[in-house]
C-alpha cells in the first residue's frame, strides 16, 4: 500500500495530511505510530484525513489522529493547514468561508491569505463532565493533586480536553514532570492537553502545552484557545490576546461567555511524499 502525503505545519505543530476525498483509509494505531516516528518513519504530531463530509452539511471532514494513535476531537493548528490543504487542492478560494466538519462538530474557516487562516473554533465548553473531567461543576478553578505537588487549574473544552495552569516560568524544571503526569491525571478519564501559560500581560501570554497522545509540541492551537478562556474567564485577559508558542505565535479573539472563539494564526506546507508501507507486503 502506498499512501500520498503532505507535510505541513502550523506554528511548529506537524502533521502528515492524507486525501482521502476518493479513497476510504485502513488507519490503525501501529500504522500511524509508524508513519510518525520520526526516525524511521515521516515524524509528525498529528495525522490529518481530508474526508468527504458524513452529514450533508459541509463538503469536507477531517480526522484527527495523534502520535500515539490515539484519535482526538479537535486541532486547532490543524484545522488551519486543513484550510491551506483545501486551497491547495482548489477546493477553498480566498477570502471565502467555509464550514468543515470536524469530529467534534463543525468548525468554519477562512484564508486570510494562502498562508494565513481564521478559524471560528465555536464556544468554550466548561462543564466538566464534558470534558470528561471528574469534577464539581460551576467553578473556574480547581485544586488538583499531581505528582504530589497541589496545582490549581482551570479546565475547558475546545472539541478535545485542555487544562490550563498560570505559572511565573514556562522554562521551570518542574514543567518536565507535571506536564506529562497533569496529562495522564485519573480525573481525567480520556487524558488532558496540558497547558502551561505565563502571563505577560492583558493583551499577551506565552503558553508551553505537553498534549496527549504527542508530548511537548511546539504550538498547540486548541491549548492557545483554552489558556484564553480561562484566563478571559478568570478576569485576566482583554477580548484579543497574543499567544506565543515555542513554535510561533497565534492570535486569539473571545468577547466572552456565550461568544464564539476565534484563532488567527499561520498554515504552511513542507513538502509532499508517498509513504511506502513496507510491512504490508505490496
Ligand atoms: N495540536 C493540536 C491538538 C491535537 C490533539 C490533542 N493532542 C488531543 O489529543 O486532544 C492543536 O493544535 O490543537
Amino acid at each position: 500500500m502506498t499512501l500520498r502525503f503532505s507535510k505541513m505545519h502550523g506554528s511548529g505543530n506537524d502533521f502528515a495530511v492524507i486525501d482521502s476525498r476518493d479513497r476510504a483509509l485502513a488507519l490503525d494505531p501501529a500504522l500511524i505510530r509508524a508513519m510518525a516516528d520520526r526516525h524511521t518513519g515521516i515524524g509528525f504530531d498529528q495525522l490529518l484525513s481530508v474526508e468527504p463530509a458524513r452529514d450533508g452539511t459541509s463538503a469536507f471532514y477531517y480526522g484527527i489522529w495523534n502520535s500515539d494513535g490515539s484519535p482526538s476531537g479537535q486541532c486547532g493548528n490543524g484545522v488551519r493547514c486543513v484550510a491551506a490543504w483545501l486551497h491547495r487542492a482548489g477546493e477553498l478560494e480566498l477570502g471565502a468561508a467555509a464550514q468543515v466538519q470536524s469530529p467534534s462538530g463543525p468548525v468554519t474557516v477562512r484564508l486570510v491569505d494562502a498562508h494565513c487562516v481564521t478559524v471560528d473554533m465555536g464556544e468554550p465548553v466548561f462543564e466538566p463532565a464534558r470534558l470528561p473531567f471528574d469534577a464539581p461543576q460551576g467553578r473556574d478553578r480547581y485544586m488538583l493533586d499531581v505528582d504530589g505537588q497541589p496545582l490549581e487549574i482551570g479546565a475547558v473544552s475546545m472539541g478535545n480536553p485542555h487544562a490550563v495552569v498560570a505559572v511565573g516560568d514556562l522554562q521551570a524544571p518542574a514543567l518536565e514532570r507535571l506536564g506529562p503526569a497533569l496529562t495522564r491525571h485519573a480525573r481525567f478519564a480520556e487524558g488532558v492537553n496540558a497547558g502551561f501559560v505565563h502571563r505577560l500581560s492583558a493583551r499577551h501570554v506565552r503558553l508551553r502545552v505537553h498534549e496527549r497522545g504527542a508530548g511537548w509540541t511546539q504550538a498547540c492551537g486548541t491549548g492557545a484557545c483554552a489558556a484564553m478562556a480561562v484566563l478571559r474567564q478568570q478576569g485576566e485577559v482583554e477580548a484579543c490576546v497574543q499567544v506565543d508558542l515555542p513554535g510561533g505565535s497565534l492570535q486569539i479573539d473571545w468577547a466572552g461567555p456565550g461568544e464564539r472563539l476565534w484563532m488567527t494564526g499561520p498554515a504552511a506546507f513542507v513538502f509532499e511524499g508517498e509513504w511506502l508501507d513496507q510491512s504490508r507486503g505490496d
